[in-house]
């Protein structure tokens, strides 16, 4: 199938016309089919995220079964193990094997059955519709991905060679692509918003084409969550069609992770991403790495070796270097050596910025071990 529906659609393409009408229809079975996947065989029957009742757990199978993408079943399997070993070998569509093996090769080489991550299917196996489709999936997925629309373009619109070609075949290749892309681009492009430690990934783009589905860090964290992404504008129209049933009751029990733990999470991120950019800027000695020594031997440093030294907050700066850099004038700084200047530096004479407080910090000389003499202290100006 992954073979033969592309060339048969390249071949429409080239040479069946596609009349309008066939193409709105193709769109909203391109929809329907679409969101039978993701809010489907993906957010009900992979994640249980959500509640639904019988009849629209009928609709979503006979929708997801028209993506010709296997089995609720089997879907569900391997997604669930590739949750729970995303990136290992245990992974079925691990990015780690590259792009092209997380998008398709996966189902193209055959196997090591030895490498099936085991998980719990269960909830899966006492399903009954579940257990229905998978008994008669071969018809159904045929029925609904080519014979519904052939007969109902055809019906509606007397275009059944259009029905069968552009609402069957390209919308289903198409959708296979569209699905695909959860596996590989949702990997590869985009940012680790809640953890980057493993290659899912956050990416607008990615859900514009995925229906929604590119929300994929906060999907990998938060699986249990109807929702790809909290934001009600973030574009997640699998989210939107969940809440709109949720209305009228055909869906309920809508889960949604504790919006503090998002927000924790959210939030460890950024603080890792600044301690790392932190890291590569230089703040200046440690405190803890300077030399200790005492107000005397301060005096004696400053009179006899001719340091340029003096103490802010207990910490010895030496200003030798900066003394015809200063903005505020060489004067201030000569005027203050030999002294403790903490009052004048903070508005005594003048309180400095922000930026000044972070230069003071690569001229960090030593630390004052012991207490001062009031007459050495600050002068107000
Ligand atoms: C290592 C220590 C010091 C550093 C790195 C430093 C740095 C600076 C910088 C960057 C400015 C520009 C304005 C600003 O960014 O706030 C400034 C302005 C100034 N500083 Fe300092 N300063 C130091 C110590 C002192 C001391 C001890 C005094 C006074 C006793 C002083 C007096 C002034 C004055 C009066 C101005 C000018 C304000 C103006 O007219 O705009 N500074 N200093």
């Amino acid at each position: 199938m992954l073979g033969i529906t592309p060339i048969i659609a390249l071949y429409a393409l080239l040479n069946v016309e596609l009349q309008r009408q066939t193409l709105i229809f193709s769109l909203i079975f391109y929809l329907f089919t679409g969101f039978g996947i993701t809010g489907g065989y993906h957010r009900y029957w992979s994640h249980r995220t959500y509640d639904a009742t019988i009849p629209f757990q009928f609709v979503l199978m006979l929708a997801g079964s028209g993506s010709i993408q296997g089995s609720i079943k089997w879907w569900s399997r391997d997604h669930r193990a590739h949750h729970r070993y995303t990136d290992t070998i245990k992974d079925p569509y691990s990015a780690h094997r590259g792009l092209f093996w997380a998008h398709i090769g996966w189902m193209l080489f055959k196997k090591d059955k030895k490498n099936n991550g085991k998980v719990d299917i269960s909830d899966l196996n006492s399903d009954w519709i579940v257990n229905f489709q998978e008994k008669y999936y071969g018809i159904i997925a045929m029925f609904m991905s080519f014979g519904l629309p052939t007969i109902l373009c055809g019906l509606l619109f007397n275009d059944y060679k259009g029905g069968f070609y552009y609402a069957g075949v390209v919308r289903q290749v198409l959708l296979h692509h569209s699905t695909f892309c959860v596996n590989s681009m949702a990997h590869y492009f985009g940012e680790h918003t809640f953890d980057d430690n493993r290659t899912p990934r956050d990416h607008f783009i990615t859900a514009l084409v995925t229906l929604g589905e590119g929300y994929h860090n906060f999907h990998h964290e938060f699986p249990s969550d109807y929702r790809n992404a909290i934001k009600f504008y973030q574009y997640d129209p699998t989210k939107w069609i969940i809440y709109f049933f949720s209305l009228f009751g055909a869906t309920y029990n809508l889960n949604e992770f504790s919006a503090n733990e998002i927000e924790k999470g959210r939030l460890q991120m950024q603080q890792k991403k600044i301690d790392i950019a932190r890291s590569k800027l230089s703040w200046g000695i440690p405190l803890e790495k300077l030399k200790k020594i005492t107000f005397e031997e301060f005096l004696r440093e400053v009179k006899y070796e001719k340091k340029k030294l003096f103490i802010i907050d207990k910490v010895i700066y030496n200003v030798e270097k900066f003394l015809s850099e200063h903005p505020g004038g060489k004067g201030f700084l000569i005027s203050s050596i030999g002294r403790e200047v903490t009052t004048s530096f903070n508005g005594g004479v003048y309180n400095h910025s922000n930026a000044a407080r972070n230069l003071m910090s690569h001229m960090r000389y030593a630390i004052l071990d012991g207490d001062i003499p009031d007459t050495h202290r600050s002068v107000e100006e």
